[in-house]
C-alpha cells in the first residue's frame, strides 16, 4: 500500500466568534489518509469547512487539536519554505497584483526554489511560458494581469502554481468564473499533471468526471470520503444539501451525474393527478 502523502488525524479547527468570546467550530474530528497523486474533490454546502481545510493543508492555519503529517512529517515543524516547495495553493479569490504583466506574475511561482540574489534564468523563462501555454495565456504573457477578466485571473493563478513545481496543489473553486470549455480544460490539466491535487468543488458532476476521490463535508465533519460512487448517493446527498436528486451513470462514459430536482420534494408520490 502507498503511503498517504497527508495523514489527518482528529483535526478540529475553531475561530474566534466575532460577536462573542466563543468560538465557531469549523472542522470537527477530521480524520483521514490522502494518497499521492489522486485528484481528491472536497464538497458540501457553503460553511461546510472546505476552504478552512485547505487552510491547513497548506500550513496557513494551524489546527486547534489533532494533527497533520505531510509525507510523514508534522506538517507545523515544516518552514515556509519547505512547504511552498511541496504545497502550491490557487486561493478562490484573489486580485492580481497591480502593475505587474501575466509573465511576471506566474513567475512569482519561481520564488520557492530561488535564492534572493538569483535572477530569473532562460530555463525558468522556459518554463514559465510553458505553463502560460497550459493555461492557455501564451498570447496574454505581456498583457498586464490586472487587466485581465476573472476567468483569465483564474488560469494565471494555476499558471503561477505549476510554476512552483509542487508535487501538492491545493486549490479553491479552480473553475469558479471559468466558462465551460475552460472548466474542462483546466480540470484535465490537473488530472494530467501526476499530482497530488486537492480542491474545492460546488459542481458535483464536475467533481465526479474528475476526482478519483470525494470528501463530503458537512458542519465541519466528515459525512463520506471515497470514490464518487461511494459518495454520491441519492440519499446523502439529499441530507447533506437538503434537496433531492437523482444520481445517474452516463451511459457512454460511465462517470456519475447528479441532478437535483427541488420539484420532488413536494411531489406526493403514489397518488394519480388529477385529469
Ligand atoms: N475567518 C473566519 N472567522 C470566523 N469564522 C470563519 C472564518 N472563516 C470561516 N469561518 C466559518 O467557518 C465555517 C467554515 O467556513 P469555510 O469557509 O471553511 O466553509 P466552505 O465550506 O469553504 O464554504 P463556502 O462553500 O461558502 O466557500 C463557516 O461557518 C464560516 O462562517
Amino acid at each position: 500500500m502507498t503511503a498517504a502523502i497527508y495523514t489527518l488525524d482528529q483535526l478540529c479547527l475553531a475561530y474566534p466568534n466575532s460577536r462573542s468570546s466563543g468560538s465557531v467550530l469549523a472542522l470537527d474530528q477530521i480524520t483521514l489518509a490522502i494518497s499521492p497523486n489522486e485528484v481528491v474533490g472536497i464538497i458540501g454546502p457553503n460553511g461546510a469547512g472546505k476552504s478552512s481545510l485547505l487552510q491547513l493543508l497548506n500550513g496557513r492555519y494551524a489546527p486547534n487539536s489533532g494533527r497533520i503529517l505531510l509525507s510523514g512529517q508534522p506538517l507545523q515543524q515544516q518552514s515556509a519554505q519547505a512547504l511552498a516547495r511541496q504545497v502550491a495553493t490557487v486561493a478562490q479569490i484573489s486580485s492580481a497584483p497591480q502593475g505587474l504583466c501575466c509573465e511576471q506574475v506566474a513567475a512569482m511561482g519561481l520564488l520557492p526554489h530561488k535564492r534572493w540574489y538569483e535572477g530569473t534564468s532562460a530555463q525558468d523563462l522556459q518554463q514559465v511560458r510553458l505553463a502560460l501555454q497550459q493555461v492557455g495565456l501564451a498570447d496574454k504573457a505581456q498583457l498586464r494581469a490586472d487587466t485581465l477578466s476573472g476567468g483569465e485571473l483564474q488560469r494565471l493563478n494555476i499558471a503561477r502554481a505549476l510554476v512552483q513545481q509542487a508535487t501538492i496543489l491545493l486549490l479553491d473553486e479552480p473553475t469558479n468564473h471559468l466558462d465551460v470549455k475552460y472548466q474542462h480544460q483546466v480540470l484535465q490539466l490537473l488530472q494530467g499533471l501526476n499530482k497530488t491535487i486537492i480542491c474545492c468543488l460546488h459542481d458535483l458532476n464536475l467533481a465526479a468526471r474528475y476526482c478519483q476521490k470525494l470528501l463530503l463535508l458537512e458542519n465541519g465533519k466528515v459525512r463520506a470520503y471515497g470514490t464518487p460512487h461511494d459518495v454520491l448517493r441519492p440519499a446523502l446527498l439529499q441530507q447533506v444539501f437538503g434537496l433531492p436528486c437523482v444520481v445517474s451513470s452516463q451511459a457512454d462514459y460511465g462517470w456519475l451525474q447528479v441532478t437535483f430536482i427541488p420539484e420532488l420534494a413536494h411531489a406526493k408520490v403514489g397518488v394519480p393527478s388529477p385529469c
